[in-house]
Formats: C-alpha cells, structure tokens, sequence
C-alpha cells in the first residue's frame, strides 16, 4: 500500500513503535516479537500485525521483528532524517513550556522560530529559540520554509493569525487555543485539548474497566 493510503490510525501509532524501537536499540535489543511489542506500547498484536501489514510483511514466523530493519525501515517512513523545522506563536506559560520540551529528542521536529507581541521577550532566546516579533512572521516563516506552526496564543488573536500563517505557505497548525480555526482545506488542524482529554479519561475510568476502554 502507498504510503499516503495509510490508515490515519495507523500513522498516529508510527512515531510510537519508532519511539520504543529505539529504546529497545539503545539497549541492544536485536529483535522482539509482536507479542512482547504489544506489551510494551499497549496495542494488541493484531493491530501491530496489521499496522506493520500495511509497509509489506516486515516479519518472520518464529522469529518476530528485527529491530535494526524495523527501525530503518520506520525512520524512512517517518522522515526521521529530515528535521522539520517549526514555528511557535505565542510564548507565555504554555508556549515556553513547548519551547523548554522542544521535540527533536523524539521526534523529527523541532521548534526554529518562536513569536510573541510581549516587547519584554521579542528579540530574546528561549530555550535555545530566537523570539521574534509577530510582525517578522511571515518573512521568517518564508525565509526558514516553515510549514508548520505551534499556536497558543491567546484565543482572541488565533483566528487571525491562522489566516497570517496559511497566507505565507504553513501548511499545519497545532493548535492549543479553544478556537476551532477557519482555514481552507489545504491546512490541516490538530487540536489539543487537555481538559477534553483528562474528561475523557474520567469518563472511561467511571464507566469502563481499562480493557473496555482501549
Ligand atoms: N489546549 C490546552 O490543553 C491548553 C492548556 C492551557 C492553555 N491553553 C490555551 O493556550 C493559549 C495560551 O495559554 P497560556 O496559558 O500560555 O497564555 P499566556 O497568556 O501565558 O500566553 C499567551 C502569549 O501569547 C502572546 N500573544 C498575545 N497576543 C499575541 C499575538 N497577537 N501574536 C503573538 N503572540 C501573542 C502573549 O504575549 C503571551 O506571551 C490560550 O489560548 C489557552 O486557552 C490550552
């Protein structure tokens, strides 16, 4: 199958096996068997059967997964050799906390460019990342090809700054804010929100046993 017919679910649970994989590397794991990866990252076997189905059989019976191919193999999917480079609007509490976490030690991102309207922290480095003036969005977003961008400002200002974004090329946004943005097809929107996950998470402790839940 083509990789961009990849089961959105499936592609949520890449950077997850990447992630465990590498671990398992770093401790000289040579190979491990869908069954133990299961346990690991708490997906049945069969989902990672089926998930490692979609990129041509990559195991053997009896013998399971080879991490070192399993791992090369997910890197290339992942891109993991391209470090994407991406902007964060917004750097207050939860915006320096991204900017403190940054993302490259695990992932294939990571946060080049930073932008607040605060004159007391544009034109500093946080966390290692220059903050810019939002009135240097668009030729910084331009100038580092940034195609996807962190948002939490406040929500009063997220509509207008998701048109800026999309108007000079950014293809994705994470937004934080409670807005549910308007922008054109061509940007696709990821929202976070926490207090929506902690609810979900009561609801199911409350109403489910665990294995329900999954
Ligand atoms: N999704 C979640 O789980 C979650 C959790 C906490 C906060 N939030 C949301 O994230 C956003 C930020 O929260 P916070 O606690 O960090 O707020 P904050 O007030 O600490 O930070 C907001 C920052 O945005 C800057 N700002 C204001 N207007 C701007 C503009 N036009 N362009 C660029 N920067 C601008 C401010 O100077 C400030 O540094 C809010 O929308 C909040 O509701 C979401």
């Amino acid at each position: 199958m083509a990789e961009h017919e990849i089961p959105r679910a499936t592609a949520k649970r890449l950077p997850i096996y990447y992630r465990y994989l590498k671990l398992l590397l770093d401790a000289g794991t040579t190979r491990i068997s869908s069954t133990e990866l299961s346990d690991a990252v708490k997906f049945d076997a069969a989902t990672i059967r089926r998930d490692f189905s979609y990129f041509g059989a990559l195991g053997k019976r009896g013998y399971g997964y080879d991490v070192k191919a399993l791992l090369a193999f997910f890197s290339e999917v992942l891109n993991q050799e391209d470090l994407a480079s991406v902007a964060l609007v917004g750097v207050g509490n939860l915006g320096q906390a991204l900017l403190n976490y940054n993302f490259h030690q695990s992932s294939n991102a990571r946060i080049s460019a930073a932008f607040d309207v605060n004159p007391d922290i544009v034109n500093t480095i946080k966390s290692g990342v220059p903050v810019y003036s939002l009135d240097d969005l668009e030729k910084q977003i331009s100038d580092q090809r940034i195609e996807v961008a962190i948002l939490t400002v406040p929500a009063t200002v997220a509509q207008d700054i998701a048109h800026r974004l999309e108007a000079c090329g950014v293809k994705g946004i994470l937004n934080f804010t409670p807005l549910r943005l308007d922008v054109s097809k061509d940007v696709l929107v990821q929202n976070v929100d926490l207090t929506n996950e902690l609810q979900t998470l009561l609801y199911f402790i409350n109403n489910f046993s665990a294995d329900e839940a999954k």
